[in-house]
């Protein structure tokens, strides 16, 4: 049967793809379908056809899959930060695992290595240390808020529908982060709307309130809020920040980021501190971390430890090695393996991280890490020592071609690689692999509700 864009079609459900789509097939011509889970029956409406397979939604749940349960967030299946929250978690984790091994099977032609089961999170709701949520003067509405006429249509401070930069929720409350973080993007909600100042437009480009970012510190459970505005006011955004530090002691820290630009991204060319430190602390295992508001840090903190644990544990170290960490950011991974190596060289490309990294060295006393900024293609040749063990944890793209021929002319003991994308990470282990063996491979479920999962993988030159 020939499949065609806005054809409706009745399909059952068999699996679920890469991206968290269901998967249906129609005499072997693969439908992808939003939202949906393996066993669910239902009629959908072809979004988009091309010659290998096609995208449909939802338009009638004919009979739910036994796989589904009740969201507990009523903006699930509306909301582009949970994507799986309908399915049990214990379901999540065993695609995510599936997702992993296959990739590796599939992408890579890597056979037979031991793809354990994830390490999972810690707390499956109030994880998330860092939220952002946008202003619009256009709402978003849910399904039981049309044509309620009391709802204002010209306001929203939430998160996003998924795939769209400008429909907004207007978002009472997100259950990934910790619940204080609910009660001040209420405040914070209540200000805006009463304030004299406009928010911002996500078409126009006008307006004056743009993000609000809330970072929490599991360590000492405090709060650091970041206001995001299209311009220099502070008469507009000081009685808020005085209003929220007077109410939640919690709140130690409160900026004010500027940016001009019309990118949807919150960080400023300037920023204003209004309350409190520039910035807040938090630990992962004995270690102590500063994070100012546009600092990067693990999202998940508690997964963050334990994602270092396993490095540590693939790393081997006996006190005596030169370990590489590439890709290092803020140096969190080189500065949890300082105490068992002899010594740790960091290499990262963005010159804010680097020295965050060297600060937070200082902050904990150590001196056996040391750190390179630098496209690590242009550097990694240049250091001038020989690594026994090197550490890869690169961004969603995975290496560049150019890194993995310098790591393989190099050609450490050892390699523990850190992944966020199972396709890229089977992508750079094919690329290796007859040099390296992989050993095994544990993902770590950084991001519960989501389909997206970290792995980490042991190699042992051959
Ligand atoms: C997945 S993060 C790793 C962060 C760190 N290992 C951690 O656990 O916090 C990837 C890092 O690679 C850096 N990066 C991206 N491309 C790079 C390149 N070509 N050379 C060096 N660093 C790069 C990014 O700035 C980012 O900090």
């Amino acid at each position: 049967m020939a499949v065609r864009k806005k054809q409706e079609l009745e399909l059952e459900i068999s699996d679920i793809a890469f991206g968290g789509k269901g998967l249906a097939k129609v005499d072997g011509f693969a439908i992808f379908v939003d939202q949906a889970v393996p066993s669910d029956r239902v009629r959908v409406r072809i979004t988009r056809k091309k010659k290998n397979y096609a995208e449909a939604r939802i338009i009638e749940m004919i009979a739910p899959s036994p796989l589904r349960i009740d969201p507990p967030c009523r903006y699930s299946g509306y909301c582009g930060g949970c994507k799986w929250q309908f399915l049990d978690y214990d379901t999540q984790l065993h695609y995510k695992q599936r997702h992993v091994a296959e990739s590796l099977e599939h992408i890579g032609l890597i056979e037979g290595v031991p793809v354990h089961a994830p390490v999972p999170s810690e707390k499956i709701f109030g994880y998330r240390n860092k939220m952002e949520f946008s202003c619009s003067d256009r709402r978003w509405l849910m399904p039981d808020e049309l044509g309620r006429e009391e709802i204002s249509m010209g306001f929203a401070i939430g998160l996003h529908v998924p795939g769209t930069f400008h429909k907004v929720l207007d978002t009472e409350a997100c259950l990934i982060q910790p619940e204080l973080g609910n009660a001040i993007l209420g405040d914070v909600r209540e200000y805006i709307r009463a304030s004299d100042r406009p928010v911002y437009g996500l078409r126009t480009h006008e307006g004056f309130w743009r993000f609000l970012m809330l970072r929490h510190s599991v360590a000492y459970d405090q709060w650091m809020v970041n206001i995001i505005t299209s311009a220099e006011d502070r008469a507009a955004v000081q009685p808020l920040a005085d209003r929220l530090t007077e109410k939640y002691p919690d709140i130690i820290s409160v900026v004010n980021n500027i940016t001009a630009r019309k990118a949807g991204i919150a960080v400023g060319e300037s920023e204003i501190r209004l309350a409190g430190a520039p910035v807040i602390r938090d630990k992962i295992g004995p270690y102590e971390f500063e994070i100012s508001a546009n600092s990067f840090f693990q999202t998940n903190t508690r997964g963050a430890a334990r994602l270092y644990d396993i490095v540590k544990q693939y790393a081997e170290l006996t006190g005596n090695e030169t370990v590489f960490d590439l890709y290092c950011g803020t140096g969190t991974i080189s500065i949890c393996l300082s105490d068992a190596a002899r010594d740790v060289i960091g290499i990262e490309l963005a010159e804010s991280s680097v020295a965050d990294a060297r600060k937070n060295c200082e902050r904990n006393n150590i001196s056996n890490c040391r750190f390179i900024s630098g496209d690590i293609k242009d550097c990694l040749e240049g250091v001038g020592v020989t690594p026994d063990v090197m550490v890869i944890d690169p961004p969603r793209v995975g290496m560049h071609k150019d890194v993995v021929r310098q790591v393989l002319e190099i050609g450490p003991e050892r390699i523990v690689y850190v992944s966020c994308n199972p396709a890229t990470l089977a992508r750079d282990l094919a690329m290796i692999k007859d040099a390296y063996q992989v050993l095994e491979v544990t993902p770590v479920d950084m991001f519960p509700h989501t389909w997206h999962i970290e792995s980490v993988a042991k190699l042992r030159k051959k």
